[in-house]
């Protein structure tokens, strides 16, 4: 059963897979889930756990199809699991638990991008007075202060994307969950965005859990790489990304230890998709 639970650390809920630790933002345990699709049963997940710790960020990477966004889908509640539970330590009840950022275009076409940045604060009714520098503050972090009034309509993919981490990032929840969100963006905008995404990080510190197919983008990114399995997804291996902070992306990739770690995922992802 699907447990979004306060973690205490005199209560730690445990889903069946092990101790939840007193640093630990969100505990998977044990995750199982099984879609039925007409007669047939796709196993989609399988004994699948995760730590992520408090202000860490996360990176999980794995074949297509092998239950990343299932996985992503059970943390943010929007998926029951057949099996196992999932914990985050909700620290501030006035905070939302959790904000998902999407591949695809998320934001409301009748707002302006203004509108769409500050929504999830408005809707805490957080007086308009506070909501405005929330908002300018992201709108500057992600370069979007010329377009504040502009409808997405009026702005390229990228931007619309840059706007969608900006709502994510203002909402300020507890856990930021990403789902392959720079994954429609060619790769100039890709990269910027991945740079405004550490720039923006940097500052906030959230607890982070994305998910892509790009094993550069997890390296630059994250502070661990989880590797998936096929399907069913369980996690493979839990690789430390120890690059110092703050980052230049074009630095990381001439790095030695950046060829290393990228060699050792791409082999772990491969056995997984030519099969052992
Ligand atoms: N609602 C559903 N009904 C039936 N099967 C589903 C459903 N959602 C996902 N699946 C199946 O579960 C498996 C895992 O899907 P999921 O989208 O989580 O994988 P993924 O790793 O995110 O894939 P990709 O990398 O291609 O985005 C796939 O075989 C998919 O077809």
């Amino acid at each position: 059963m699907l447990r979004v639970d306060p973690l205490d650390k005199a209560n730690p809920r445990d889903g069946g897979g092990g101790a939840v630790s007193a640093g630990t933002k969100i505990a998977v345990r044990g995750l199982a889930k099984q879609f039925q699709a007409g007669a047939a049963t796709v196993s989609a997940l399988e004994g699948c756990s995760i730590d992520v710790a408090e202000g860490e960020f996360v990176t999980i990477v794995g074949p297509s199809g092998c239950g990343k966004t299932t996985l992503l889908r059970i943390v943010a509640g929007l998926e029951t699991p057949s099996q196992g539970s999932v914990s985050i330590r909700h620290r501030d009840a006035g905070k939302p638990l959790s904000t998902m950022v999407f591949q695809e275009t998320s934001i409301f076409p009748w707002m302006t991008v203004r509108a769409n940045v500050g929504y999830g604060l408005m809707l805490r009714d957080v007086p308009r007075a506070q909501i405005d520098p929330v908002v300018d503050k992201f709108l500057a972090l992600t370069g979007l202060e010329r377009f504040a009034d502009a409808y997405p309509y009026q702005l390229s993919g990228g931007m619309k994307q840059r706007a969608s981490v900006a709502r994510a990032f203002a909402n300020d929840p507890e856990v930021l969950l990403m789902d392959e969100p720079f994954a429609a963006l060619d790769e100039q905008n890709k990269i910027l965005l991945q740079e405004e995404l550490l720039r923006i990080w940097g500052e906030t510190r959230k607890t982070v859990l994305f998910i892509t197919h790009s094993i550069d983008e997890a390296l630059v990114l994250s502070d661990r790489v989880l590797v998936m399995s096929a399907r069913p997804g369980r996690i493979k291996a839990d690789l430390r990304v120890n690059f110092p902070r703050p980052r230049a992306a074009m630095d990381l990739r001439g790095d030695p230890d950046y060829a290393r770690l990228s060699r050792e995922i791409w082999l772990m992802l491969r056995e997984e998709v030519v099969g052992r």
